[in-house]
């Protein structure tokens, strides 16, 4: 039996699935991005190339045709080899790519009824503020790391329109200790904290207004196994609790292993395999897949 690279913590759908509702609280379809502006030969209907970067203009088609939903509290991993586009996925579906075309619906929102991907700017920073929240591999994208870490999560709430100082104050001691970072640290910067402690303001400044969705970007990549194992576990008790769901972009199939509830493979810039983690791991079907588990493994 396959086991993971770095951490041995065994499945975790089998541990913690949530419960899943019916109804997806994502739900994204035919998403693609392309940068570049392309040509004729690659906007073309039945355009067909090899890899995905256009040999006549050199636009990179990062994301193709994606579709995929997502259910409350539900873990969704996407791993992809280097270049596959998963960085560029989440990022489109957090506003920091402009997606080229695509619907991108959440339930919360509108009732499920409105493309978000064509949403104003000002509604795109709503949802940003109260719909979603990211966590980058990199804490400076994340944090304003000269601010303090109580200041980080009430620039979180002002900008949902949440003033009273003795409330946000209540609010980031309370997001604060829920990450472990010690209450008498929490007017420090986090420029002055260890990378695994920034990551962890980072997850509870995203989490501060209580979005239903989180999506998470290499967020252990380059910390120590023990400090990776720590965030990890951080993430899997906020899932059982708040009944976050989370979008994990790994290339660490232990990290996969350890919370993805199903997972997604990308190769250039395509959905290739999507299934039960425990069955992509054990079992994947594509060749693609085979060579991507067995190399990582
Ligand atoms: N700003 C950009 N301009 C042009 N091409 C880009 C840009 N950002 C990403 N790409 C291209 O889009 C494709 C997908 O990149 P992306 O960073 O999403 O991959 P990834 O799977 O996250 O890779 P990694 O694991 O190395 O982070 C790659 O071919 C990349 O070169």
């Amino acid at each position: 039996m396959p086991q993971p690279s770095t951490l041995d913590l065994g499945p975790a759908a089998a541990r913690d699935a949530a419960s899943v509702d019916e109804r997806p609280i994502l739900q994204v379809r035919n998403l693609n991005k392309r940068f570049g502006d392309g040509c004729a030969r690659c906007l073309a209907p039945n355009a067909d190339f090899p890899g995905n970067r256009c040999p006549q203009c050199g636009a990179v088609m990062a994301c193709i045709d994606m579709n995929f939903d997502l259910y409350p509290g539900e873990i969704l991993g996407v791993v992809g080899e280097s270049g596959s586009g998963k960085s560029t996925m989440v990022r489109s579906l957090y506003f920091d790519e402009e997606a080229t075309s695509g619907e991108m619906l959440i339930s919360t929102y509108k009732n499920g009824e409105s493309n978000l991907l064509t949403e104003s700017a000002q509604q795109k920073r709503y949802i940003r503020n109260h719909v979603m929240g990211m966590v980058y591999q990199n804490p400076y994208l994340g944090l304003r790391m000269s601010y303090s870490s109580s200041g980080n999560i009430a620039e979180k709430l002002f900008a949902a329109d949440r003033f009273h100082v003795g409330r946000i104050r209540e609010r980031a001691m309370e997001l604060l200790g829920r990450v472990e970072i010690p209450l008498n640290r929490m007017d420090e910067a986090p420029k002055r904290f260890s990378g695994g402690m920034q990551q962890r303001v980072q997850i509870s400044k995203a989490l501060a207004n209580n979005p239903p969705l989180l999506l998470l970007d290499e967020v252990t990549t380059g910390l120590d196994l023990s400090v990776q194992a720590r965030v990890l576990d951080l993430i899997r008790s906020l899932r059982r609790e708040l009944k976050v769901a989370m979008i994990v972009v790994s290339h660490d199939l232990g990290v996969i292993r350890m919370l993805a509830d199903r997972t997604m493979v990308l190769r250039q810039g395509r959905i290739i395999e999507m299934g039960l983690t425990d069955q992509i791991l054990e079992d994947p079907q594509h060749a693609y897949t085979q060579l991507l588990v067995h190399s990582l493994l």
